[in-house]
């Protein structure tokens, strides 16, 4: 392979190691040793009183959930509430004008949300920042960028499904973020809806401890409203949309059922919270406001979380949700967030979340709107005023900051500054999502989002080939979303895009002919094979050119190695120098890791990238004259490439969570659909008259999998994917896929 194809690929690679740092080398630059610091490289100053009462009245929330479980209905509904909007326009319908914070042409014809909208809004003397969170699973970065950037969340769950495969990995990701959650059950007026066998799942599937703040009045069709376990007082929604809140007494025939779980709630924190353990102990009841402060630091610890319940769609529950987000969830001085001080060693420094610290700033997203280019900066400490600069820690270049607006969905407010803990969003401004932009006055960034690996991709031809949009929307795309992958292969010279699945590949497709006017062919969807090693393989390999002018000399000596499939998720690769003696001069190690890297790219088996596996460079030799970095890169190239064919290579597949629910005549066909695919079942749950069937399944034998569960089912049943992890094909299907590529390689010959 010529030098000049691999260069561009280093640069990728090198690129992504910045966002999720993915390569690690014994010593030297790609080393990401962090030592945690009680220091912090902020001012000690004082914040005001003003400041402190501005934040005590501030909570950033997202609200995260598994698919349809009602995010932007309920998210529509506090807009409605907190006069953001003077109208509700419904999710989905035929005349409907789209939700107000669906509001893409795309997210308003599939009805789904895909990309977050921030907005804010006043409750009481509180004001929210909300993220309404995208719940399809391909379409996950957002989820990631949000919680990124929250200090709380409300976890929306269907009071008929419960926690579901999508919901499990949003709280994880919550988990990883440490964000504190309230739970929500909605669509309480469903039939079949049991918000008791809701939160018993919420404790043993998310094993949260968690309990009712509420009972409801009335079930499915005749759900009326709620029994507010603290004040012990009936609240029912009334008026036109549920706008009049009418407190009662607690009907009678339910007294006996709220002392219950109020003894219920009580006995669960007593489990997590220690001044409630100590009167549960004495048997003293506790009072309302032990209760809510209880509720608060076991919620703001993430020991437990609380649940309410309500009907989006028929207008209730929402202000009684409200009241909890500002009760229950923490402010940003309630949050401990982290940055890397780069002027000392990557020392991990306290965030201290107050307007009168040094300025910092995330850009946690990236659109193109029609406004013009928009980068969304949640403010970490210090103050962002129009017309100040701003520091871009990556690039150290220096943006005015010429306009500073709120967000409400897709219109917005121009203000003037700022303070920390804000959510603001920047025009024209050149960066990238995760970057962190500063005052100048200290050198810190803030650490990176997780991103997740691409599951599946396809080739991408302009219809237009000289059309420059192609490019632009391209590099547009990518700058906006991690997860969103671009690449020429090596042998079609063919754009392959890849990304999280089938959906979140074709709306770019059609953002690209809508946005960009750029009409594209495509290819058929490939699923993302890797390639890797079973076994360890020596090597020894010497790179000599004398043919005329300058010689080439380099010799590398080690091995390879599998990287242990626990590590690999953190470690997909590594390379370790353990060359002493200086046998190879130190200036070439670099090179040796670039050779690596090169040959990471692509398998000799199905030509795609190599994954879990490590290269230790043990020995070699140089010459003072003949060697060269590019020598010794080469010499490791075809090392690896020699030793990776000894290795006993194995192709791996992405292997897919699934999660079919459909009515219970149905599950014989939906276990013989999954079974026909190769599908493990790992579970299966009868929920009333539904089933729910979870299985992995390999991402190569779903394409079409819709189409077959709609016949199957008659329509009724409904499936949710999501990627587990990496794992080897059967050995048939790795001969037939080498095959393939084979002869794929032999007609281009
Ligand atoms: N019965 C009932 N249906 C509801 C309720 N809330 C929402 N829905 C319906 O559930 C469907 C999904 O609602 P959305 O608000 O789009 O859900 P979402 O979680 O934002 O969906 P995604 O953005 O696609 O993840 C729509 O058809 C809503 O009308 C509710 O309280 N009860």
């Amino acid at each position: 392979m010529a030098l000049s194809m691999l260069l561009p690929r280093i640069a990728r690679a090198t690129t992504r190691a910045n966002v999720a740092p993915a390569f690690r080398c014994a010593a030297g630059p790609l080393s990401f040793a962090r030592r945690w610091a009680s220091s912090s490289s902020s001012s000690s100053a004082q914040p005001t009183a003003e400041d402190i009462s501005r934040l005590k009245h501030l909570r950033n929330i997202g609200i995260s959930a598994h698919i349809d479980s009602g995010k932007t209905t309920v998210t529509e509904r506090i807009l409605y509430y907190t006069g953001r909007i003077k109208e509700i326009h419904e999710v989905r319908g035929k005349d409907n004008v789209g939700a107000t914070m669906d509001w893409m042409d795309l997210e308003r014809e599939k009805g789904i949300t895909i990309q977050s909208a921030a907005t804010y809004a006043q409750w009481g003397d509180t004001n929210l920042n909300i993220i309404d969170t995208p719940g399809h699973v391909d379409f996950t970065i957002e989820v990631e960028r949000a919680l990124r950037v929250l200090d709380g969340a409300v976890l929306v769950l269907c009071s008929v499904s419960g926690v579901q495969s999508q919901t499990i990995t949003v709280d994880r990701q919550m988990r990883r973020y440490n964000v504190p959650r309230i739970s929500f059950i909605n669509k309480m007026d469903r039939a079949g809806a049991n918000p008791t066998r809701i939160i018993e799942q919420i404790r043993t599937k998310l094993k949260l401890p968690a309990a009712a703040l509420q009972v409801p009045i009335g079930a499915e069709d005749a759900f009326e409203g709620v029994v507010d376990l603290l004040t012990q007082k009936a609240v029912y929604y009334k008026g036109a949309r549920g706008e009049d809140i009418v407190y009662a007494d607690v009907p009678s025939h339910l007294v006996d059922t709220v002392q219950a779980a109020r003894d219920e709630l009580v006995a669960t924190l007593a489990e997590v919270d220690d001044e409630i353990g100590e009167l549960f102990i004495e048997e003293k009841t506790p009072t309302e406001d032990q209760l809510r402060d209880a509720i608060r630091r076991a919620t703001i610890a993430r020991k437990f979380t609380p649940v309410l319940m309500g009907s989006a769609i028929k207008d209730k529950g929402i202000q009684t949700l409200l009241d909890a987000v500002i009760r229950y969830l923490p402010d940003s001085t309630e949050v401990k967030n982290t940055m890397l001080d780069l002027d000392n060693n990557e020392q991990v420094v306290d965030v201290v979340p107050y307007s009168n610290q040094p300025f910092v700033g995330l850009a946690f997203k990236l659109e193109e709107g029609k406004y013009g280019q928009l980068t969304y900066i949640r403010v970490y400490q210090g103050r962002l005023e129009k017309g100040q600069f701003a520091y871009h820690v990556k690039t150290g270049k220096k943006v005015k900051i010429s306009r500073l607006v709120r967000m409400h969905s897709n219109s917005m407010e121009d203000v003037d500054s700022v303070g920390a803990g804000e959510i603001c969003a920047l025009f024209g401004i050149d960066c990238a999502s995760g970057d962190t932009f500063t005052d100048g006055t200290i050198n810190c960034s803030m650490s990176t989002m997780f991103v997740p690996e691409s599951v599946i991709s396809l080739s991408l031809t302009p219809k237009d080939k000289n059309s420059p949009n192609f490019s632009k929307a391209l590099n547009r795309f990518q700058r906006e979303d991690p997860t969103f992958r671009v690449h020429v292969d090596s042998e079609s010279k063919q754009t392959i895009i890849s990304g999280m699945g089938e959906l979140h590949l074709d709306i770019y497709v059609e953002r690209m002919r809508r946005e960009y006017n750029v009409d594209c062919v495509t290819g058929k969807p490939q699923v993302a094979f890797r390639e890797t090693a079973t076994k360890r393989s020596e090597f020894t390999y010497t790179h000599k050119k004398q043919s005329g002018g300058a010689g080439q000399f380099a010799r590398v000596i080690g091995y390879i190695e599998p990287i242990d499939p626990e590590q690999q998720a953190e470690l997909p690769h590594e390379f370790v120098n353990n060359v002493v003696g200086g046998n190879i001069p130190t200036n070439y190690i670099p090179a040796c890791e670039k050779g690596y890297m090169d040959g990471l790219q692509d398998g000799f088996m199905v030509g795609h990238p190599i994954v879990g596996v490590r290269m230790v460079l043990q020995d070699g030799a140089a010459h003072s004259v003949d060697s060269s970095e590019l020598a010794f890169r080469l010499a490791a190239f075809h090392a690896f490439r020699e030793s990776f064919k000894a290795s006993n290579p194995r192709v791996l597949e992405p292997l897919m969570t699934v999660e079919v629910s459909a009515p219970l005549e149905f599950q014989g066909n939906v276990l013989g659909s999954l079974n026909k695919r190769k599908g493990l079942i790992i579970d299966t749950e009868t929920q009333e008259d539904y089933c729910v069937v979870s299985a992995e399944v390999p991402l190569n034998n779903m394409f079409g999998y819709s189409t077959e569960l709609r016949s199957a089912t008659q329509g009724k049943g409904e499936f949710s994917m999501e990627y587990k992890r990496h794992s080897p094909v059967l050995p048939n299907v790795q001969e037939d896929l080498i095959k393939e590529y084979q002869k794929k390689l032999a007609e281009k010959k």
